[in-house]
């Protein structure tokens, strides 16, 4: 049966209909119970699917942001007198602002990434579990919240806590869904796969893992607040459990970190799974049939349930659909071009200066003082022995790596300070000499995400995916548009970093050894690529093995010898020079 999208949002909107009237038909307030506990596991799973499902910021530490809101509610209610409903939103602030302030600390380290992060946020737990109970905010009796008087609409306290959990439900899933439809979710999901490379893109990392993970514990927060109410007694144990932590990755994974619907369906299935067996005779045993079941079901779909349903979902609508024309790539070209870009024009001024540019690893002087100015629309070729520091000025200049010393404009601005992403913003993009693609994305988010994080200037783009088909037609790529990056081969992969810095539309494009594999005639390809960028009035850096090629392309070559400017001039000339043949051509080669 063929379910469209209208008919799935009807439905969707009678469903609600039904569960936000249930408190006044008279539903006992068992099931009313039952179905808020479904609801509070939802808003916390997708809570924790904010940063950690998105971002792959695997966090531990979720019942610290939970904690957080059940023990300002219940201070401040029950110790303090505030109205319980003003608590809500103050514990989701509590919990926002515990999350940012860890954020402002880990999330600048890269050793904190990964594992560490995970073990990090749990240690989080046990010292804000060791405040409360330490502090008169529990002082290790508990709070008791029945003196605190409850709102009843939905006719009961009940009913009302019932409204309370579906509202925040509802609200987190409205919330996890627009962060994905947005700069920021696409901005994480790029995080997730390779966060070096993302920062280099344009995406503000740091600012949009604070901003995820504020949004995760403001959520995590109010949950915490209603749940306070709910329980009518709160404890540190029952409070900063390892339980909230583990139940929320499981539902996550269950049902799909990576869409915002997945962990509330996650969450969904497991409350109720588990709620099927908590008496009876074979309790126990029921249980661990539902955790098998999971693991089995974990196993056989590693991107979780609702991905996988709603590929088979969106599969059956589009055969059903009659065929729509494909729309064209075509842009105008004006839109294509970098934001001030320039035909070549010799005599117009560096674009590009660096001055006594020097990189030390540990011991190591991978870059030894470069001054190298590249002129304005020029292709400058970038070559030397291997380690001679061809791919660190390339990471100098694109501000993956901090100078050791000297300084780099470009405009005559001083670029060398700033972050990766602000370079980007500047007008800069670059490849990789091994592709760095986001892998969980396809070829087209992985285009469009340049064209949206890229360009100068703070100006949204109108329409990045008209831009980013333009570029994937003109890398060759558009029938490769829906494709993951691992069923791509090497030329593809490497023309897919060529879409994705085109795509950003850069003043100065640095290429790394985009050659380096490719078969003479995808080389061949490869220089008339190239050639044409140019002629679009892009200023190319480009590193380079393949003589052929910088002798065809480059205007003026650069060689680098342990790290200095060995020789700097034009092609022919610059290759005959003893100095160069001595360290990097060898006789043979200069013939
Ligand atoms: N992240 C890093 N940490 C430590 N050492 C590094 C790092 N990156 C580069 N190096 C070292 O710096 C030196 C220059 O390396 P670089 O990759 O820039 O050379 P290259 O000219 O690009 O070489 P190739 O042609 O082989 O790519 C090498 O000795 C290399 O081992």
């Amino acid at each position: 049966m063929v379910v469209s999208s209208r008919s799935f949002r009807l439905a969707t909107a009678a469903v609600l209909a039904v569960l936000f009237a249930l408190p006044y038909t008279g539903a006992p307030d068992f099931y009313l119970s039952y179905l808020y506990i479904v609801f509070f596991w939802a808003a916390l799973a997708t809570s924790w699917g904010v940063l950690s499902g998105y971002a792959g910021y695997w966090s531990f530490g979720h019942a610290a942001f939970f904690g957080a809101g059940v023990y300002t509610a219940a201070g401040l209610a029950a110790k303090a007198g505030l109205p319980f409903l003003l608590t809500i939103p103050l514990a989701a602030g509590v919990s926002a602002a515990l999350a940012g302030a860890i954020g402002l600390v880990v999330f600048r380290l890269k050793s904190l990434r990964g594992e560490f992060f995970a073990l990090l946020t749990l240690s989080v737990t046990y010292v804000v579990a060791a405040i409360v109970s330490n502090t008169p905010i529990d002082g290790g009796g508990g709070v008791y919240m029945s003196q605190v008087p409850l709102p009843t609409f939905g006719t009961s306290v009940p009913g009302a806590i019932y409204l309370l959990g579906l509202l925040l439900a509802v609200g987190a899933l409205a919330v996890s869904r627009q962060v994905l439809r947005s700069r920021l979710g696409a901005g994480l999901l790029a995080i997730h796969d390779d966060e070096d490379v993302a920062e280099v893109k344009g995406v503000p990392t740091l600012r949009y893992k604070l901003a995820a993970f504020a949004i995760s514990g403001a959520i995590a927060g109010a949950a915490g607040a209603i749940q306070a109410a709910y329980v009518g007694y709160v404890t540190v144990g029952d409070t900063f459990s390892i339980t909230v932590p583990l139940y929320v990755v499981l539902m996550s994974i269950l049902g799909g970190a990576r869409h915002w619907a997945g962990p509330a369906v996650g969450a969904t299935l497991i409350t109720v799974a588990l709620s099927l067996f908590v008496g009876g005779n074979h309790a126990e045993l029921g249980r661990a049939g539902v955790a098998l079941a999971l693991i089995v079901v974990i196993l056989v779909l590693p991107q979780g349930i609702t991905p996988r349903l709603l590929a088979r979902f969106r599969k059956e609508e589009a055969q059903a659909r009659p065929a729509r024309p494909a729309r064209p790539a075509a842009l105008t070209l004006a839109a294509a071009r970098p934001a001030s870009g320039r035909p070549a024009a010799a005599g117009d001024g560096p674009l590009l200066e660096c001055r006594g540019v020097t990189k030390r690893f540990g011991g190591l002087q991978a870059l030894a003082g470069v001054d190298l100015q590249v002129r304005r629309g020029e292709i400058l070729a970038l070559v030397g022995p291997n380690g001679s520091g061809k791919s660190t000025l390339i990471n100098m200049i694109s501000g993956h790596f901090p100078l050791s010393s000297g300084s780099i404009e470009l405009d005559g601005e001083r670029i060398s300070l700033l972050e990766p992403h602000e370079v980007a913003r500047k007008g800069v993009a670059r490849t990789y000499q091994i592709p760095r693609l986001f892998e969980h994305l396809s070829v087209f988010e992985n285009v469009r995400l340049c064209a949206v994080f890229g360009g100068e200037g703070d100006q949204p783009l109108e329409d990045p995916d008209a831009l980013a088909r333009h570029w994937l037609a003109f890398t060759g790529l558009a029938d490769k548009a829906q494709q993951l990056p691992a069923a791509l081969n090497l030329h593809e992969r490497k023309f897919v970093e060529f879409a994705r810095a085109l795509a950003a539309r850069p003043k100065l494009l640095l290429l790394d050894e985009v050659l380096c594999g490719l078969t003479p005639s995808e080389v061949d390809q490869a220089v008339d690529l190239i050639r044409k960028i140019r002629a679009g009035g892009t200023t190319i850096v480009f590193v380079e093995h393949v003589m052929r090629a910088v002798v065809a392309l480059a205007d003026r070559v650069a060689v680098l010898d342990q790290g200095r400017l060995l020789a700097l001039g034009a092609p022919q000339e610059t290759m005959r020079m003893p100095e160069v043949v001595d360290v990097y051509l060898g006789v043979a080669h200069a013939a």
